[in-house]
């Protein structure tokens, strides 16, 4: 199973190495403003996912918001121990 390490370790080297096809790689290059509304249009999905779906969908949907602030952390050049120093 995949952990949030994981996930970041494979977004950066998408970033770094830019495959064809990647949709982090043209996430990142849409731009921080792009990311910030994906973030704001998934915390939505996990706001009604949590009030009216299940326990299931809800897990997916926070998943996804996992994935795009983790998109925006490497947009902005940030490391998990950045985001975990404020905890
Ligand atoms: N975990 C994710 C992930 N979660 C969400 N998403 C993206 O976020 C979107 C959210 O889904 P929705 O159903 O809300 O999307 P939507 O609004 O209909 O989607 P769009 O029309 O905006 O694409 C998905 O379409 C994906 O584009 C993800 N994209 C990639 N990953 C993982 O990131 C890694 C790198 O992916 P690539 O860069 O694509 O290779 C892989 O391990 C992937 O599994």
């Amino acid at each position: 199973m995949k952990t949030f390490d994981d996930l970041f370790v494979e977004l950066s080297e998408k970033a770094a190495s830019r495959p064809e096809g990647s949709g982090t790689v043209a996430e990142l290059d849409a731009g921080v403003h792009a990311i910030g509304k994906k973030i704001v249009e998934e915390a939505a999905e996990v706001w009604m996912a949590a009030e009216y779906q299940s326990l299931d969908e809800t897990a997916e949907e926070i998943s996804q918001l996992v994935y795009h602030l983790q998109v925006l952390m490497v947009a902005k050049g940030l490391a998990p121990a950045d985001i975990w120093r404020h905890l």
